[in-house]
């Protein structure tokens, strides 16, 4: 496992091992003892998500309120997307700045997000399907959202002249200084 650290402190780009051969691959794609070694601590994840999206589609950027703030293990099994943190703890050196990664079933690259940070990603491929472990119940009544476009983040999105496909709740998300703040 090759593990890349993020710009912003605590996200953590996972590359694990893997095995190729004459049938194809094998990869370990949750290893709870190695994660908790990494981490430092132990990680409880309650769900498991999967999505399916179409080129274009841009989720978020969403995060739970404690005492339902939840830490999410992101990776994609077949397509690609861009993947992005903003950091909202506001004690942090990288409060308000934002992190892309790339996750593609080719690159079998997984984003670890901890609690504490705004999540979103933008579909790359003409489908996707997006799986990702969460530490806490999804709990909307806790829910706050960010516009993806918000120009203090000033996200760079590889949108390539695409206008993304946005839920109604995205298309209402507050702005970065009226969104719900983390405590
Ligand atoms: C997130 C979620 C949604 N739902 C339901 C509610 C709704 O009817 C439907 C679609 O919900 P949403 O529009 O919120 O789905 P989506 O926009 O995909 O929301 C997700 O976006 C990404 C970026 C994240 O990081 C996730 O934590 C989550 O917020 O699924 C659940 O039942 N459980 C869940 O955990």
């Amino acid at each position: 496992m090759r593990i890349i650290h993020s710009r912003l402190h605590g996200v953590l780009i996972l590359e694990p091992d893997v095995y190729r051969d004459s049938r194809g691959f094998f990869l370990e794609s949750y290893n709870q003892k190695y994660l908790d070694s990494l981490l430092g601590t132990q990680t409880v994840f309650v769900q498991d998500n999967h999505s399916r999206s179409s080129r274009g589609v841009l989720r978020g950027l969403h995060y739970q309120l404690p005492p339902f703030a939840q830490g999410k293990l992101v990776r994609v099994t077949s397509g690609r997307i861009y993947d992005v943190a903003v950091d909202l703890r506001r004690d942090s050196p990288a409060y308000g700045q934002w992190d892309g990664v790339e996750l593609s079933a080719e690159n079998h690259r997984q984003l670890w997000i901890p609690p504490g940070f705004a999540h979103g990603f933008l579909v790359l491929s003409d489908t996707v399907d997006v799986l990702y472990k969460a530490t806490a119940y999804y709990a909307p009544e806790t829910e706050g959202s960010i516009r993806w476009d918000d120009p203090t983040l000033a996200i760079d999105w590889p949108l390539e002249g695409l206008t993304p496909l946005l839920s109604g709740k995205d298309q209402n998300a507050p702005c970065w200084a009226e969104a719900k703040p983390w405590p």
